[in-house]
C-alpha cells in the first residue's frame, strides 16, 4: 500500500550502491537496496566483493576483477543514469584507484548533460564484529579528491585515515577537517559506535560542511554536532551501511546534502529501535520507512572555537529550558496571511477581513519605516487583527508589536530573549529539514516553509521546494506549531497547496499585484477556508 507521501514507483529516483555482498544479509549490498527501496528509490548494485559472513564472522572476502567491476558500471551508466551513488566496501586499493579513475570520467560526461550525481563513500574496512573486510590495514581514498559529496567515516576509521588515536575531541574535530580539506568533500564523523569517552553518553555525529550546493551561506563552510538520544542495542550490524545508503536516497530526491544527512540519521535511530537479531551476533536494523517522527531528528549545534560537545545531560536542560521559555502559542489560525510592502495595502485587507499580516518594508532607509510601523501597530489593535513586523524587531518592541517575522539569517543580528520578555510572537523561515530544526530549537510561535513555486518578490538561493517537500516537511511539524507555505502561491495553485496539510499560507503578488487586492483577498480566503478545518486535513 502506498501511503500519502510516498513517490510513485515510476518516478523513483535512480540510486547505486557499490559495495560489498554480506551474505548475512546485514549489511553491504544487502542492506543498501533494501534502504534504498525502503526510503523510495529503485536501487542498482555494483557488487566490489563476495564476504562470505554472518553475523558472528567473517570467513571469505573474495574481489571481484576489475573487468568485472568496469562492466558493472558500463553497463549500468549505459541505460539507468543515477541520482546519487553510495561506495561501501572497496576490498583493495587497486579497486579505489579504478573506481576513482572511472567516476572522475564519468562524473563529466553527466555534467556535460547536465546531470549532478552526488557520491556519498562510507569508507569500510573492518566489520561490525571485529574481522577485518579490507586486505590492507589502512586504505588510501585520496584518488577520490573532488569527486565526493560526503565521507562518512566513524571514529575508528577517521583515526586509521588520520594516521593516530584521537581521544580528545579536539583530536577528532581537526582530523575531520583535515580530512574535508584534503578530500575536499564534507565529512560526517559519526560518534554512534563506542569509542573514544566523548561519544559515550549519546550518539554525536560531526557534520562538516565543504561547498554544499544548495544550501544558505550561512552554513556553508560550518560544522556542527549533530546529537541523537544513544539507542543501547547490540543489533547495530550494519548501521554505517544504512546510514550513507539512506543519505544517498534523500538526496536523490533532491534534498540538500545536511538535510539528506538529518533524515538519514532518523532513520538509522527508527531502525535500531526495532531492530532484530536473526542469528547469534549482532543483529540488523529494522526498514521504518522514511521518517516523520520529530524525536527521532538529532539536536544541531554549530561547533565553536572553544567547543564543547552538547552532553547527554546539558542536552535535555537546553531543550527544558527552552520548552518552558517559548514563544506566545498561537491558537487560532493564521489563515491567509498578506505580506505587504505598505500601509495602504496593510489596511485595505484589514478591512476586508485579514485577521493576520504582515508589514515588510525592506528598505532600512526608508525615512517614514518608524511611523509605517507605528501606524500597522495602531491598525492592527483596531482591526483585532495579528501584525507581524518583519526583520525590524528592536521597533516591533519598542511600539509593542502583536509578531515579529524573521529569516535564520536575521537570527544572527537579534535579541530572541527581548523578543520573549517582550510577549512578541515569532515567526520563523525555513527552507530545509536542517532548518526546520534549528528553527525549532527557538520554539517559535509558528514556522514558515518557502519558496514552494517561483517567486519574484524576492531572490533566493535555495531552489523552489515543490509540493513533495512540503509534505515531508508538513508531516513532520504537524501538531507542533502552526505552519505556513510561502512563494508563489495564487488562485490557481491554492488547491494543490491545501492538499499537503499545511496550515496557513502567506502571499505577496496575488494580492498587491490584483487590480482590487481587497476583492482578490477575499476571493482567496474563501477558497482557502472552504472545507478546512484547522490543523485536521
Ligand atoms: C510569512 C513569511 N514567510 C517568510 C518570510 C521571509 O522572511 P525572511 O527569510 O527573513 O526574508 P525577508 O522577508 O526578510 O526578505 C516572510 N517575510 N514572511
Ligand atoms: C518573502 C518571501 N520569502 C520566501 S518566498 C517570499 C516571497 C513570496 O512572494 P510571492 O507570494 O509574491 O511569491
Ligand atoms: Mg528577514
Amino acid at each position: 500500500m502506498i501511503n500519502a507521501n510516498q513517490t510513485p514507483i515510476e518516478s523513483r529516483p535512480i540510486v547505486w550502491t557499490i559495495a560489498g555482498s554480506d551474505s548475512g544479509g546485514g549489511a553491504g549490498i544487502q542492506a543498501d537496496l533494501a534502504s534504498l527501496s525502503d526510503l523510495d528509490c529503485h536501487g542498482c548494485s555494483v557488487i566490489t566483493a563476495v564476504t562470505a559472513q554472518s553475523s558472528v564472522a567473517v570467513s571469505l572476502v573474495e574481489s571481484v576483477s576489475e573487468k568485472m567491476l568496469l562492466s558493472q558500471l558500463d553497463t549500468l551508466a549505459a541505460d539507468l543514469t543515477p541520482a546519487a551513488i553510495k561506495i561501501g566496501l572497496l576490498a583493495e586499493q587497486s579497486q579505489i584507484v579504478c573506481l576513482a579513475r572511472w567516476l572522475k570520467q564519468q562524473q563529466q560526461v553527466w555534467q556535460q548533460k547536465g546531470i549532478s550525481v552526488a557520491v556519498i563513500l562510507d569508507p569500510v574496512m573492518v566489520a561490525t564484529c571485529g574481522d577485518a573486510l579490507a586486505k590492507a590495514a589502512a586504505l588510501d581514498f585520496t584518488p577520490f579528491k573532488g569527486l565526493l559529496a560526503l565521507i562518512t567515516p566513524n571514529v575508528s576509521e577517521l583515526q586509521t585515515l588520520a594516521g593516530k588515536t584521537l581521544d580528545k575531541l579536539e583530536d577528532c574535530i581537526s582530523a575531520a577537517k583535515l580530512l574535508s580539506k584534503q578530500l575536499e568533500t564534507s565529512v560526517l564523523a559519526k560518534g554512534g559506535d563506542y569509542g573514544p569517552s566523548w561519544c559515550h553518553e549519546q550518539a554525536n555525529d560531526l557534520l562538516v560542511c565543504s561547498d554544499v550546493a544548495g544550501i544558505s551561506s550561512q552554513h556553508q563552510q560550518q560544522s556542527f554536532w549533530l546529537s541523537s538520544p544513544r539507542i543501547d542495542s547490540k543489533n547495530n550490524h550494519g548501521t554505517g551501511c544504512t546510514l550513507s545508503s539512506a543519505i544517498a536516497a534523500v538526496m536523490a530526491h533532491g534534498f540538500v546534502l545536511n538535510d539528506a544527512v538529518v533524515v538519514a540519521k532518523a532513520y538509522v535511530s527508527a531502525g535500531l529501535l526495532a531492530s532484530y537479531q536473526p542469528g547469534c551476533g549482532a543483529g540488523c536494523l529494522a526498514r521504518t520507512a522514511w521518517p516523520s517522527d520529530l524525536s527521532l531528528f538529532p539536536y544541531i549545534k554549530q561547533t565553536t572555537a572553544q567547543d564543547s560537545l552538547p552532553s547527554s545531560v546539558s542536552h535535555c536542560r537546553q531543550i527544558a529550558a527552552t520548552k518552558q521559555a517559548g514563544f506566545i502559542k498561537i491558537d487560532t489560525p493564521l489563515g491567509l496571511y498578506p505580506v505587504v510592502a505598505d500601509i495602504a495595502l496593510l489596511e485595505a485587507l484589514l478591512k476586508a477581513g485579514a485577521k493576520t499580516i504582515q508589514l515588510r518594508i525592506k528598505d532600512t532607509n526608508e525615512p517614514t519605516l518608524e511611523e509605517q510601523i507605528i501606524k500597522a501597530i495602531a491598525l492592527g489593535r483596531d482591526y483585532r487583527a495579528r501584525v507581524f513586523i518583519n526583520d525590524h524587531w528592536q521597533l516591533a518592541i519598542k511600539h509593542q508589536a502583536y509578531g515579529v517575522h524573521l529569516g535564520q539569517e536575521d537570527l544572527i543580528d537579534s535579541n530572541l530573549s527581548l523578543l520573549r520578555e517582550a510577549g512578541i510572537a515569532l515567526g520563523l523561515s525555513s527552507h530545509s529539514y536542517f532548518e526546520i530544526l534549528l528553527a525549532k530549537q527557538h520554539q517559535p510561535s509558528y514556522m514558515a516553509f518557502g519558496h514552494i513555486f517561483a517567486t519574484t518578490t524576492k531572490q533566493m538561493p535555495s531552489l523552489p521546494q515543490g509540493l513533495n517537500k512540503l509534505k515531508r516537511y508538513v508531516s513532520l511539524m504537524k501538531d507542533e506549531l502552526p505552519i505556513v507555505a510561502i512563494g508563489g502561491i495564487d488562485a490557481e495553485r491554492l488547491q494543490s497547496v491545501k492538499t499537503t496539510g499545511v496550515d496557513d499560507i502567506a502571499m505577496v503578488r496575488a494580492l498587491s499585484e490584483a487590480d482590487d487586492p481587497a476583492a482578490a483577498f477575499q476571493a482567496l480566503n474563501s477558497a482557502w477556508l472552504e472545507d478546512t478545518s484547522y490543523g485536521t486535513q
